[in-house]
């Protein structure tokens, strides 16, 4: 195994297509000698599971960490995060970096570089959390498996009071208050319904963006309709990212074959839909990994999708809708004194 690795974390069968699109674009992106890994809890469903090797090297069941403070994650309005804490398991995969992603991150440009970073045990790098900057965002982390903070933080999650927000997030920023500052471009939130976007930032710094992140409940796999999702109009190159990826890979029955397994519905994958199936079947060892196969339509790549830069284009009615137009400058207000003004005709020496 390389010493490096990007992972991501599915603990329900409802974020599968995330998983799938998000381990796509790593694949796709990404140039550096490095592993593919996904953390799988015990209750996704074998097919997910099925569809989820195909993709990436490592598939490795974790138990599930249930959450100790689940009043805190209806502070947060998510009651439904009960097991993000299961992120934990990260510091004990046998690597010597690994970059994780949420499932719900799509990559724009390649993230390599950031396992070029210099990181020690127990060393953490994140983005800031664009609700409360202090805290870092727990979508996109850079770290170092070690025993010591595994153990630390597996104790920690056991008990109640440990998580402010009642997932992964609130722990980690407890745990890791001393995390580095990656730039907001490797994790660029943006949440549907959100008030708040920052549009000219993110336009002055489009061919920056690294990952974007749709955080909140709503994600762009409940929704193939950009206009009903709620999400700001600023997310709709990312969102169609999204989708452009999903559409590469899975049409026709292979969609439906998602879309089924993230239902929650354990079929047998049907003959043909993989031309090789996961004959290992997952164990009790929760640290049991699933080599990667490959079917005939990963031979040759059939994305139309060039990685680098994604081209920012905001739709024109949002450019109109932002540009200073002197037509619709409202002329200053006058006070109703003002249109009886008469113009001084005489000036005194101290009014000069
Ligand atoms: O039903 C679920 C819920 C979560 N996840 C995984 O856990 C991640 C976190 O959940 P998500 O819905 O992405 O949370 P966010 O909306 O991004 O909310 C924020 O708050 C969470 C709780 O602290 C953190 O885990 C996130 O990183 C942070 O961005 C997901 O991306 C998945 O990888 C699942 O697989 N299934
Ligand atoms: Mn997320």
């Amino acid at each position: 195994m390389s010493a490096n690795a990007y992972a991501t974390l599915l603990t329900s069968d409802s974020y599968l297509p995330g998983a799938l699109v998000l381990g796509r674009r790593l694949a796709l992106l990404s140039s550096a000698p490095c592993s593919l890994v996904v953390l799988v809890s015990d209750n996704v469903s074998k097919s997910s599971r099925q569809l989820l090797a195909e993709v990436y090297d490592s598939v490795v069941l974790v138990p599930r960490i249930i959450s100790k403070d689940i009043p805190n994650l209806h502070l947060l309005g998510r009651p439904d995060l009960e097991d993000t804490l299961t992120k934990c398991h990260l510091w004990n995969l046998p690597f010597s970096k690994v970059v994780y992603l949420d499932a719900d991150v799509v990559p724009v440009q390649s993230l390599d570089l950031l396992f070029e970073e210099e990181l020690g045990p127990g060393d953490v790098l994140a983005a800031p959390d664009s609700g409360w900057p202090d805290y870092f965002n727990s979508g996109v982390l850079v770290l170092k498996p070690h025993a010591a903070t595994y153990d630390e933080l597996i104790n920690e999650a056991a008990k109640e009071g440990s998580s402010f927000d009642g997932g992964d997030q609130g722990l980690f920023n407890t745990v890791f208050p001393d995390w580095n500052r990656l730039s907001f471009c490797y994790n660029v939130t943006q949440q549907a319904s959100s008030q708040y976007e920052y549009l000219p930032a993110l336009l002055a710094n489009a061919s920056k963006v690294r990952a974007f992140h749709f955080i909140g409940s709503q994600k762009p796999w409940e929704s193939r309709a950009f206009e009903t999702c709620g999400y700001p109009d600023s997310s709709r190159p990312f969102y169609a990212a999204w989708w452009d990826t999903f559409d590469t890979h899975y049409f026709g029955e292979r969609a439906a074959a998602v879309f089924t397994a993230s239902s929650g519905v354990d079929t047998e994958l049907p003959e043909g839909l993989l031309t090789t199936t996961v004959d290992k079947t997952l164990g009790e060892a929760w640290n049991l990994s699933l080599d990667k196969h490959v079917n005939e339509w990963d031979r040759e790549e059939t994305s139309g999708y060039t990685p680098g830069v994604l081209e920012l284009n905001p739709p024109k009615e949002l450019v109109e809708a932002y540009e200073v137009n002197d037509d619709k400058v409202e002329p200053e207000k006058q006070f109703p004194w003002d249109a009886h003004k008469v113009p001084a005709t005489r000036y005194f020496p101290e009014d000069r």
